[in-house]
């Protein structure tokens, strides 16, 4: 049987990055994608977005759900301060397979813990596996319809403080319009829309910023 699209990306990386380089394996993932093969990373336009939040909320504790390949677990530990880390949830262990391969290609295997395994699973463990009091930055970016059912779970586990910042990719496309509405109007949330685009496309689409309050 042939080989699967993740496997594609990471012989490109291993081919046209250089080892240790975050930048280098982000901007081969980037070229990739945009030329050869589509694929659903946050991609390099919205990725900016993602730089420029982070770097403003400069998280010791990041969560990421919805691993995929990795990609944009290299670019938000990239930006993470020496002693911070990312956890980051993936329940297909194909794609964490390639994901591990990726981070560690990147060298930053060390500011990442990936963990395989369903967000309604193991968000309710965090706490008592991790030592996690409570999460800076929460990037979402897995199926679109567990936005809302992880979120409200991240608020009942107490994973949030004031301050919070949920960064939701793919707002507009493919969409998460009940996510939109619970953020939007709750006065739990300060929320923000920052536009972009569907990645590596001229689509429409954009990422949702949203500080708890409580
Ligand atoms: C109509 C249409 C279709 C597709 C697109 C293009 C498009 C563009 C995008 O940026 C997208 O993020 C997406 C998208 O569908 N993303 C879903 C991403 C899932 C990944 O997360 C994993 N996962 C999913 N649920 C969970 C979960 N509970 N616990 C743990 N891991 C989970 C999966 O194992 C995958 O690794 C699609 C645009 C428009
Ligand atoms: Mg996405």
């Amino acid at each position: 049987t042939g080989s699967s699209r993740p496997q594609r990306m990471l012989k490109a990386v291993q081919k046209n990055a250089t080892k240790g380089d975050p930048k280098s394996v982000i901007s081969a993932i980037d070229y990739y994608c945009r030329h050869k093969e589509w694929a659903m990373n946050v991609g390099d336009d919205k990725g900016l977005i993602l730089d420029s939040v982070l770097t403003e909320v400069n998280p010791s504790t990041a969560l990421e759900l919805g691993t995929y390949c990795g990609y944009s677990s290299v670019r938000i530990a990239r930006l993470l301060s020496p002693d911070s880390k990312l956890i980051t949830i993936e329940f297909n262990p194909a794609f964490a397979a390639i994901a591990r391969q990726i981070i560690a290609y990147a060298g930053l295997q060390d500011k990442v813990i990936l963990v395989e395994g369903a967000s309604g699973d193991l968000i309710p463990k965090m706490k008592e596996r991790f030592g996690i009091k409570s999460f800076d930055f929460v990037f979402l970016d897995h199926w679109k319809d567990r936005y809302v059912p992880d979120t409200k779970l991240l608020e009942d586990c107490g994973l949030l403080k004031k301050g919070t910042v949920l960064l939701a990719d793919n707002v507009i496309c493919p969409g998460a319009p009940e996510y939109l509405k619970y953020v939007r109007n709750n006065p739990r949330y300060e929320s923000r829309y920052y536009p972009s685009n569907l990645e590596y496309t001229k689509v429409e689409d954009g990422l949702e910023k949203s500080v708890f309050l409580e």
